[in-house]
């Protein structure tokens, strides 16, 4: 069967009047579409204002109660969210067959392609991407723009650099609030430079075409990030749904000027549970077409384990996860998908030593 990228890039499916069958979401297993019966005002997830003098408590607030936020005042230039986002919407515009020359060939990891967490879904996703974790997309950028690939590489890199700026703030925030600073994580005494220890993770174009039934299809599953954590921006177009226990599903509109994080699952091990990783997903729209670029934070570099913050465990508490590096987690996680975190909890009886992964 043709993917998204062939049916949709051809034109057959953008004229389609109905949804193709291999598109049609049943929206009824996982968590629940239906709002709960609590839910008796709107809610939203909360915009920090990262200038604000207390940030420190807004931004612990904010993680405990939803693992989502908005940031305003972040001080990463729009001229460069505005030129990732066009380079985006000049990459999506190539037909198939350009894109195709840069699909990734390693099952959704770097190049173009459907999302990685596709093979645990029955139903195809309504969108397409194109994942950059390392420096391959040089060539696929070279394949794409032969004549100015260097252009969009330049955007890339100062994109990761602002982001990683951002990303390493927000951690010390966070960690603030939890009483304890970068220092306390175990890594930050490892013997090499600090730039090796923080290592990159992932930088996620993404794109969802307008979809004539968008009630019935899915852009991205829901699902948790594998990272410390993920800035996102959204176009103008919204989609971006979270979950939360006492809310159901909440749409984050996009507010000018802002970028949207999501706490990931290595967060969730660092801070022993106390600030849990947070399930997303990604709806369509029948009449825009939405464009979204997600910094995938990662944790250290190499072989460098993450692990519950001691001081946050305490001294009679007990640690919930084991350690991990962070290229083990990915491979749990494309093994168990969401009972990653699961399958590394210490009280979890299916994890003792014979019968690990
Ligand atoms: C570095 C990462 C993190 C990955 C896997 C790998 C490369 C692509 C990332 C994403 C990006 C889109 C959502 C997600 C869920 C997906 O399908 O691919 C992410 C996944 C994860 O956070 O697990
Ligand atoms: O497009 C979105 O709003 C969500 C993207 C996302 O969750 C991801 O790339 O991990
Ligand atoms: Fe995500």
């Amino acid at each position: 069967m043709p993917s998204l990228a062939e049916e949709i890039c051809i034109g057959n499916l953008v004229s389609l009047q109905t949804l193709p069958d291999s598109f049609t979401w049943k929206l009824t297993t996982a968590y629940s579409d239906l709002p709960p019966s609590s839910a008796t005002v709107e809610e939203s997830i909360p915009v920090v204002d990262l200038s604000d003098p207390d940030v420190t408590t807004l931004l612990g607030n904010a993680c405990k109660t939803w693992g989502a936020f908005q940031i305003a005042n972040h001080g990463v230039p729009q001229d460069l969210l505005d030129d990732i986002e066009s380079l985006s919407k000049t990459l999506f515009d190539m037909p198939a067959e350009r894109k195709l020359e840069a699909a990734s060939s390693d099952k959704g990891v770097s190049g173009y392609g459907e999302p990685r967490i596709s093979p645990f879904f029955e139903k195809k996703m309504w969108s397409e991407g194109f994942t950059i974790t390392d420096g391959s997309y040089h060539n696929h950028f070279l394949t794409l723009w032969p004549h100015d690939h260097t252009n969009y590489c330049g955007i890339i890199e100062a994109y990761k650099a602002e982001m990683e700026k951002l990303a390493t703030r927000l951690l010390s925030c966070i960690l603030g609030s939890l009483g304890v600073t970068v220092d306390d994580i175990e890594w930050a005494h490892m013997p090499e430079n600090s730039e090796s220890k923080v290592g990159f993770g992932a930088i996620r174009l993404n794109h969802y075409p307008v979809c004539p039934e968008p009630e019935r299809a899915m852009g991205l599953a829901a699902h948790t990030d594998s990272t410390m954590l993920t800035i996102l921006h959204q176009s103008n177009t919204g989609g971006l749904q979270v979950f939360r226990e006492e809310s159901g599903w909440v749409t984050v509109e996009p507010a000018p000027g802002t970028l949207e994080v999501n706490i990931g699952d290595l967060f969730h091990i660092l801070s022993n549970g106390k600030i849990p990783s947070v399930v997303h997903r990604a709806k369509v729209n029948q009449t825009r077409s939405r464009i979204s670029i997600a910094y995938l934070w990662g944790g250290p570099a190499g072989d460098v384990k993450i692990a519950p913050i001691s001081k946050i465990v305490g001294p009679v508490g007990s640690s919930l996860f084991r350690p991990v590096t962070w290229k083990e987690y990915l491979q749990i996680k494309s093994e168990v998908f969401d009972k990653a975190l699961d399958a590394i909890r210490t009280d979890n009886p299916s994890n003792s030593p014979s019968n690990v992964l």
